[in-house]
C-alpha cells in the first residue's frame, strides 16, 4: 500500500472543520505536496494538522504503511476518542496532541516498545485515570506534558532524568518520585494530594518518625514502630554474631597454612579440583614486596585497586557454581564471604607464555579501561594453573538472549537494543585496536558468548588480547580468529581479522542464527554464515532472513538492512579490501545518528509559545 493510499484511509476518520486544507490531500498530487505533510528525501516523516478545527479519531494503524514516519502533530483541534495506537508506529519520535478534547484513561501499556519516543506532549485534555506505567520507561524520553488533565493516582517511578516536564493540574496523588525531587516545584502544582520533594508538602509515611501521625492511624504507626525497633535489633543481633564469626575464622586461617581448611561442599576448590601446593601466601596489598616476588608466588595478582578487598584463599573457599565450559576451560560464578559475586574462569592452553611474558602481558591488560570491555580484576598464575578473575554479569551473554535457554521473565532483544549492542561492540573493539597496538588481532575471539550485557543492555567483551598468552597450537584450533578466511586461506590473522569477527557477529545478531551451525569456509569454500546471508539477501527486506524474536520492527526495515550491508562489508573475504574498525564504526554511529541521536520536528518554537508550530533541523537542537 502506497504512502497516497495510506494517507488518505487516515483522512477518511477524520471530521474536517471549515478551511482545514485537506483538500489538497488526493490523488492528483503526490503526498509531499499535501497540506501538513513533512518530507525527506521523498517520504513522509512528518504530519502537523494543527489549528484547524479537526475531530474524528486518529487511524493509527492506517499509518503504519509510512515507513519514515517520525513526528505526529495533532494539537490545537477537537480531537476526541479512545487513545490511538501510537505503539503501533514503534519509530516514532515525536507525538503532540496538546489542546484536544480527549477524555479517556490512557491505557497502561500504551507506549510499550516505543524505544525511540523522545517527547510527548498531551497537555490541556481531559485524560483522567494513571498516568500509564509504560511512559516512565521509554528510554530515549525526554519531554513529557501532561498538565492541565485530570490524571489521578500516584507518578510512576522513571528510569532517568527528563529535560522537560509537567504534571501541574491534575488530581495525582503520593509522593512524588526521588529522581523528580530537584525540578522546579511549579511542575507539580494543582495537584493536591502530592507530596514531598520538590514540594514544601512532607509525606506522611510511618517510616518518618519525626512526622506528626494522623490521630486515627497513631495507635498502628506505635505498634508498627514496635515491630521495626525489634527488627533492628535482631540484625544488629546477628551482624555482631556474623562479626565474631569472620574475626575467628580469620584467625583460624592466619594460623594454618593457606590450603588446609577443609572448604565446604561448593567451594571453588573442590568444584574445580584447583590445588595449590606452595606454602607462600602474600597479601595482595604490599604491592611493592610483591612485585618482585610475584612471578615465582601463588598469589592472586590485582590488576584493579577497586577490588582488592580479598584473596586467593577467599576465592577457593568460597561457594562456587559452574557457569559453564568454554574451549578453554570452565567459568566459575563464585559468591565471596564480603558479599561480591565474581567469576572465576580457569585457562588451559595458556602455558607457552613465560612468567614474565605473561606477567607483562596481563600489565597491558590491566591498563585498559572502556566501558564496553568488562575488566580482569585480578589473576593467578602457577606453571600448572591459570586463573582470571572478573565481575559476574547478572545479565549473562549475548548468546543466551540470541539463542535460548533464557530464564523465565527474559525479554527478547528489540531492534533498538540490538543495533546499540552492535555500537557498543564497535567501540570496546575500536578502543582496543588503539591501545593494544602490538597485537595481531587485538580482540581475536569475539563471539556472543563473549558479549555479556550489563543491567542496562550495554555490551561488555571478555576474553579480549588473549592470543599472545594462549599456546598457538591451541589458538589455531579454539579462536574465532584462526577460524576467519584469511587463516584458514594464507594462515594470516591480522587486525582486519576482528573487523570480520564483528561483521559475522552483526549477522548473528541480525539473523539470530548460530555461526558454528554453518560449515566453516575451508579451503573447498563450503558455506559460511556470510555466504549464507549474501546468497538469500538481494538488497530488499526479505522477512525470512531476519530473527523473528527481534519483534515488530516498528518501521526501521530501512535500517535494519543498512546494518547488515555493514555486516557483509566486515565479512569481506579480500583482508586487503576489507574496511578497517575505525571506518566500520564511523559506519555504525551514523546509522545510530539516523535512528535515534537526531530529531527532524519540533513542535514548540519555545516554551512560551505554546501554540504554534515549526520544523527545526536535527543540527539546531542538541540533546546531548
Ligand atoms: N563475567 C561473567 N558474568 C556472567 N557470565 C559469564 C561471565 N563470564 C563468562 N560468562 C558466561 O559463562 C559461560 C562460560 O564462559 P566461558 O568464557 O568459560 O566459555 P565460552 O565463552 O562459552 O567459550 P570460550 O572459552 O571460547 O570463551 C558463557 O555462557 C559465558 O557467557
Amino acid at each position: 500500500i502506497s504512502e497516497t493510499e495510506s494517507l488518505l484511509k487516515f483522512k477518511k476518520c477524520l471530521v474536517i472543520g471549515g478551511a482545514s486544507g485537506l483538500e489538497s490531500w488526493d490523488r492528483k498530487n503526490p503526498p509531499c505536496k499535501w497540506f501538513g505533510i513533512l518530507c525527506d528525501q521523498g517520504y513522509v516523516w512528518g504530519i502537523r494538522l494543527e489549528n484547524i478545527d479537526l475531530a474524528g479519531s486518529l487511524d493509527i494503524e492506517a499509518l503504519t504503511g509510512l515507513k519514515s514516519l517520525r513526528s505526529l502533530s495533532f494539537m490545537n483541534n477537537k480531537l476526541r476518542g479512545p487513545f490511538p495506537q501510537f505503539k503501533k508506529l514503534g519509530a516514532l519520535k515525536s507525538i503532540y496532541l496538546s489542546n484536544n478534547q480527549f477524555d479517556v484513561t490512557i491505557p497502561k501499556d500504551a507506549f510499550d516498545g516505543m524505544s525511540w519516543l523522545k517527547k510527548i506532549h498531551l497537555e490541556h485534555n481531559k485524560f483522567n485515570g494513571e498516568i500509564p506505567v509504560s511512559v516512565a520507561k521509554i528510554p530515549k524520553l525526554l519531554e513529557l506534558r501532561l498538565d492541565g488533565n485530570q490524571f489521578t493516582g500516584k507518578i510512576p517511578g522513571f528510569t532517568h532524568k527528563l529535560h522537560m516536564l509537567n504534571f501541574s493540574n491534575n488530581a495525582l496523588s503520593g509522593p512524588i518520585p526521588n529522581i523528580l525531587s530537584t525540578m522546579d516545584p511549579k511542575l507539580f502544582e494543582g495537584n493536591k494530594e502530592l507530596c514531598g520533594k520538590p514540594l514544601v508538602t512532607e509525606c506522611y509515611s510511618p517510616y518518618n518518625l519525626s512526622g506528626e501521625p494522623k490521630a486515627s492511624s497513631k495507635k498502628k504507626t506505635s505498634k508498627f514502630l514496635y515491630i521495626v525497633a525489634a527488627g533492628v535489633a535482631a540484625i544488629l543481633a546477628l551482624l555482631i554474631l556474623l562479626g565474631l564469626i569472620i574475626v575467628l575464622c580469620r584467625r583460624r586461617r592466619n594460623k594454618q597454612p593457606l590450603m588446609s581448611p577443609e572448604p565446604g561442599p561448593l567451594s571453588l576448590q573442590r568444584r574445580s579440583g584447583i590445588h595449590k601446593g606452595d606454602k607462600g601466601q602474600y597479601s595482595f596489598r604490599s604491592k611493592k614486596r610483591v612485585a618482585k616476588r610475584m612471578i615465582h608466588t601463588t598469589e592472586l595478582l590485582f590488576l584493579r585497586d577497586d577490588k582488592g578487598n580479598f584473596d586467593l584463599q577467599d576465592l577457593l573457599k568460597a561457594s562456587a557454581e559452574i557457569l559453564g565450559s568454554g574451549c578453554f576451560g570452565a567459568s566459575y560464578k563464585t559468591l565471596l564471604l564480603n558479599g561480591s559475586m565474581m567469576v572465576v574462569k580457569r585457562f588451559k592452553h595458556m602455558d607457552s607464555a613465560g612468567p614474565e611474558e605473561f606477567q607483562d602481558h596481563m600489565k597491558r591488560l590491566g591498563r585498559l579501561n572502556h566501558e564496553n570491555l568488562l575488566p580482569v580484576v585480578a589473576y593467578y598464575y602457577k606453571k600448572e594453573e591459570k586463573l582470571f578473575v572478573c565481575d559476574f554479569i547478572e545479565n549473562g551473554s549475548l548468546a543466551t538472549f540470541l539463542h535460548g535457554h533464557r530464564s523465565l521473565g527474559q525479554t527478547n532483544l528489540d531492534w533498538p537494543t540490538r543495533l546499540n549492542i552492535v555500537k557498543g561492540v564497535g567501540r570496546g573493539l575500536l578502543y582496543l585496536h588503539e591501545n593494544l597496538p602490538s597485537l595481531m588481532a587485538p580482540h581475536g575471539h569475539l563471539k556472543s558468548s563473549n558479549v555479556l550485557l550489563s543491567e542496562n543492555f550495554e555490551p561488555l567483551l571478555t576474553d579480549y588480547g588473549l592470543i599472545p598468552i594462549i599456546n598457538a597450537e591451541s589458538a589455531q584450533e579454539l579462536m574465532v580468529a584462526y577460524k576467519s578466511p584469511e587463516y584458514l586461506k594464507q594462515s594470516r590473522v591480522t587486525k582486519k581479522t576482528d573487523v570480520w569477527e564483528l561483521g559475522v557477529l552483526i549477522l548473528e545478531i541480525l539473523t539470530g542464527k548460530l555461526p558454528e551451525s554453518f560449515p566453516q569456509s575451508d579451503k573447498e569454500s563450503e558455506e559460511d554464515m556470510a555466504s549464507w546471508v549474501k546468497s538469500i539477501f538481494k538488497g530488499e527486506w526479505t522477512q525470512d532472513l531476519f530473527d523473528q524474536e527481534m519483534g515488530k520492527t516498528n518501521n526501521c526495515e530501512g535500517d535494519i538492512l543498512k546494518l547488515l550491508t555493514i555486516g557483509l562489508i566486515c565479512c569481506e573475504v579480500d583482508v586487503e579490501k576489507r574496511l578497517d574498525i575505525r571506518e566500520v564504526v564511523g559506519m555504525i554511529e551514523d546509522l545510530m545518528k539516523e535512528q535515534g541521536d537526531d530529531d527532524f520536528y519540533s513542535t514548540y518554537a519555545s516554551e512560551a509559545d505554546g501554540r504554534s508550530s515549526r520544523g527545526v533541523s536535527s543540527e539546531a537542537i542538541n540533546f546531548s
